[in-house]
């Protein structure tokens, strides 16, 4: 099929991204993000222009609650939405937390596929069908858009998947999602399920249709694209692909492929790209999820050539080998301009160009960092930059254990040997020292002995925040306690004194997070 052709085949059409990075992805095993962290996601999902937010699940949980409310009244320009179950309990909770929102938009959802419907729910089709009607209903009292979704559709009998969508779109829902809950389907046959829903369900075509893809396969990008062949108006996807198991849909991937390949797709989106870097990098920092060094768009490699054959060519002719410019996402980072001798000028308008709008006592806290920071390394990059930005500042610091110094002895010839001065939730100081096999075990073993609980290592990992002898080093660690897993990050010129505050960082978040009726880690309380 020639180019223009194709063209004509497939109308142009406005597809919109809606991203469940703080829903979806918050589900991927070990994840806890604080509201905090949220919030900084959603204000930055917001600077790139998703049109859809989904913040979380109201009704799952208090910290979810919270976290949902504080999103719908800071965002202004994506619309914020919650997920809720078919219950009324359910829809008035999530409408109690969004109804601040400029376009309170609600996500009902229920499975439809025998296996869940039989095994799952224990139910019946006609008992789905009359749950998802009177639900819709009822959430259309109150909220402006109302969704629904069909968990599990790409396992549903279409002749069901048909009936139930009528019965919905005669109760006045908005939107109808159709996921891959499960990461099973193909592009072939995703494509033929939205074309066949979309010619013959009754008012398909009067409400916007949506794709949600898990990676179970590897194919949750195409067949997200494939799904948008076949008539899917919005797509559902996370920054990263972060998400349940394999994770979901990469929304970098997605929207990329959209522009690269207009000419095939045909499809408008709202998306600002040169933001698609920078918020990576955010998700990537505050779920510890380290993004592979080849993954497509947003890895390090994504635009580096090194074999001669090509970099000949793209010395000759960029597009020889290249399809997307770096430019496009957003990618000309590390520009060096801040140094030493920088004031907080230069630093607050860096800030702003970072995307950040920090309020005046924020600014002062990571202008002193960066002052430390730029007394020890001569090149600040924005990677650094960006890292003292998304440094975990504790929410609630009065309960929160400080490092004050660290001391480390270690040698060819002698046990390594730590010994750490720190300040305790209740405002005392205490000293500590431990030896280990390595010098990280040490200071590992002598926080363990001043929290004085059993805390369980379960990852540790390190990378540099930029290049150079003097880069920046950053850890993440992966702790639990009180079956609660919790990650930690720090960032420090000096490894170990990195690895101390990521663990520190880790044992504070789990401070935060257990009830209160779980004994806290601290032998001094
Ligand atoms: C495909 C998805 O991503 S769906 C979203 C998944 N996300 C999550 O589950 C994260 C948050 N979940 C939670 O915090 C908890 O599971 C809660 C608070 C929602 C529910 O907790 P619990 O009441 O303890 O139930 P639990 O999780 O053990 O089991 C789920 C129950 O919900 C039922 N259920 C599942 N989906 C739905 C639905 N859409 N509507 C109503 N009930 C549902 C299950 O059948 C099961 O019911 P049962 O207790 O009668 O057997
Ligand atoms: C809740 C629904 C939309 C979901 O996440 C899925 O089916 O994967
Ligand atoms: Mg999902």
């Amino acid at each position: 099929m020639s180019k223009a052709t194709k063209k004509e085949w497939f109308r142009v059409r406005r597809i919109k991204f809606f991203d469940t990075t703080l829903r979806d992805g918050e589900q991927q095993p070990g994840l806890n993000l604080n509201r905090e962290e949220k919030l900084k996601i959603a204000k930055q999902l917001d600077r790139l222009g998703v049109d859809i937010i989904e913040a979380g699940f109201p009704a799952s949980n208090e910290g979810d609650f919270y976290s949902v409310q504080q999103i719908a009244r800071a965002v202004k320009k994506s619309s914020v939405t919650g997920l809720s179950r078919l219950s009324k309990s359910d829809i008035d909770t999530a409408w109690e937390a969004l109804k601040d929102s400029p376009e309170p938009r609600i996500h009902l959802f229920i499975a439809t596929s025998d296996v869940h419907i039989n095994h799952k729910l224990m139910s019946t089709q006609a008992q789905v069908i009359q749950d998802s009607v009177e639900a819709v209903r009822y959430a259309k009292e109150r909220f402006s858009v109302v969704q629904w979704s069909a968990e599990d559709a790409c396992r549903t009998d279409w002749d069901f998947l048909k009936k139930i969508m009528e019965k919905v779109i005669e109760a006045g829902v908005d939107v109808i999602n159709l996921p891959d809950t499960v990461g099973y389907t193909t592009a072939q046959e995703i494509r033929a399920m939205f074309q066949h829903l979309k010619e013959n369900v009754k008012g398909a075509k009067d409400i916007a249709l949506s794709t949600h893809c898990h990676d179970d396969l590897g194919m949750a990008v195409a067949n997200s694209l494939a799904a948008i062949e076949g008539g899917a108006d919005q797509v559902e996807c996370t920054i990263n692909g972060i998400g349940e198991r394999a994770g979901n849909a990469s929304l970098e991937e997605i929207a990329v492929a959209l522009h690269i390949r207009r000419d095939h797709y045909g499809a408008e989106q709202n998306l600002n790209l040169q933001e698609i870097k920078r918020t990576s990098s955010l998700v990537s920092k505050l779920s510890g999820n380290v993004v592979p060094g080849n993954k497509a768009v947003v890895g390090n490699n994504a635009f580096a050539h090194e074999s001669g054959i090509h970099q000949d060519g793209v010395l000759k002719e960029s597009s020889t080998y290249e399809i997307i410019t770096p430019e496009l996402v957003g990618v000309d980072a590390n520009k060096l301009v801040l140094g030493k001798l920088s004031g907080k000028h230069a630093f607050k308008n860096k800030v702003s160009e970072l995307g950040f709008d920090l309020p005046e006592a924020e600014l002062k806290r990571v202008f002193k960092a960066f002052k430390q920071l730029a007394n020890k390394k001569k090149d600040i990059s924005d990677d650094d930059i960006f890292a003292l930005l998304v440094a975990d500042k504790n929410e609630d610091e009065a309960k929160a254990y400080e490092m004050l110094s660290l001391q480390v002895n270690v040698g060819t010839h002698n046990i390594p040997t730590a010994t750490i001065t720190m300040k305790l939730p209740d405002g005392e100081e205490t000293q500590e020292a431990a030896t280990g096999s390595g010098s990280v075990e040490a200071v590992y073993n002598t926080l363990e002995r001043i929290v004085g609980a059993p805390i369980q290592l379960d990852d540790y990992r390190i990378q540099s925040v930029s290049s150079g002898e003097d880069a920046l080093a950053e850890v993440v660690v992966h702790v639990t306690y009180a079956e609660q897993t919790s990650i930690g990050r720090g960032t420090a010129h000096d490894v170990l004194e990195a690895s101390a505050y990521a663990y520190v960082n880790a044992i504070n978040r789990i401070l935060a997070a257990v009830p209160d009726e779980v004994p806290k880690p601290s032998v001094h309380s």
